[in-house]
């Protein structure tokens, strides 16, 4: 697959903080791809980065295999929601949209077109300033989807939606990608990004530290991680850490192990101090503690 955004090697310092150092990946069409990490990560430098908002000291962004700068009618190529909120509240949705059409060159009916792509519905007709977030974020979303762009970049598009909004939004998002856009969603919300997003991109201290499916993220963090259940909680967990093994415990009776070579190894250790068991499970990580092992 063609990378719609390939971002090499930025790096970025204000001052003594490096923001980005080193961040390196690519986003395919096709797909929404997650980008995640917690506060300060560096994921929205690396968004302005792209959209030519920003300059970093080394490295390179391209937006359809150019840099963002040298696009000719750049709405066109990319679109992008950075900060819902950027509205003059006296103008109508609708007049908002009418301003940007005619800036790009594009006319009311592609207006009415990406309103009712968005679901505005009567919001349209509303003043900015009194819209919901929802709205302002459907408006938001209606403004990057102008120009038709094959790529989209949003910044937290999820915040403050309720849920009914958010798998709306997904699901949005989702179908815009299944039309062959490559779509980018930086959020530090695991939960709201794992039900849209097939990839993750995971950023951590201004630099990529995994890019990966959002299954395989789960498969890794599964390996080597047994759930046991015993009677006997305090004596398994000395004898478990004992043989080097590290362990949590997750209820009056459970614990999770991992760092032995295997459920057989687990067992060999309970067996040998006779501590009793009544079972041994591999343990399947949530998406969410695997992202928390990941940034921690
Ligand atoms: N204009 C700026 N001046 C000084 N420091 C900045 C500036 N912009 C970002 N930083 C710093 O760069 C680092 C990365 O910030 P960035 O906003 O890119 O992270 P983020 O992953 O988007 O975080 P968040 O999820 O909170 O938006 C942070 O330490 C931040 O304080």
């Amino acid at each position: 697959m063609e990378a719609s955004i390939e971002v090499d090697g930025l790096r970025k310092r204000f001052g003594a903080v490096a923001a980005l150092d080193g961040m390196s990946f690519t986003v395919a069409p096709g797909r929404v791809t997650g980008f995640v990490g917690p506060s300060g990560a560096g994921k929205s430098t690396t968004l302005r980065v792209v959209l030519g908002l920003d300059v970093a000291q080394e490295g390179r962004a391209l937006v359809g295999g150019r840099p963002y700068r040298s696009l000719g009618e750049p709405s066109r190529h990319v679109g992008a929601l950075l900060d819902a909120g950027a509205l003059q509240p006296g103008r109508t949705a609708r007049n908002h949209l009418l301003w940007l059409a005619h800036a790009q060159g594009a006319g009311a009916r592609r207006v009415d077109e990406v309103a009712e792509l968005v679901g505005l519905g009567a919001a349209i007709r509303r003043r900015a300033g009194s819209l919901s977030h929802g709205s302002r974020q459907r408006l938001g979303l209606a403004a990057a989807l102008l120009g038709d762009p094959p790529i989209l970049v949003l910044d937290e598009p999820f915040t403050g939606l309720d849920p009914q909004e958010a798998a709306w939004l997904g699901g949005v998002l989702r179908g815009l990608a299944g039309e062959g856009r490559a779509v980018l969603v930086a959020s530090r919300l695991m939960s709201r990004v794992q039900d849209t997003a097939g990839h993750l991109v995971v950023a951590g201290r201004g630099r990529v530290v995994a890019d990966l499916g959002v299954d395989e993220l789960v498969a890794d963090a599964s390996r080597g991680r047994f759930t046991v259940r015993t009677g006997a909680r305090e004596a398994a967990m000395a004898v478990l850490a004992g043989a080097g093994a590290t362990v949590a415990a997750c209820g009056p009776e459970v614990l999770t192990v991992s760092g032995l070579a295997g459920r057989e190894r687990v067992e060999q250790v309970l067996n040998g101090a006779a501590v009793p068991y009544t079972e041994i499970v591999a343990h399947r990580a949530t998406l969410e503690e695997a992202y928390m092992e990941l940034t921690r």
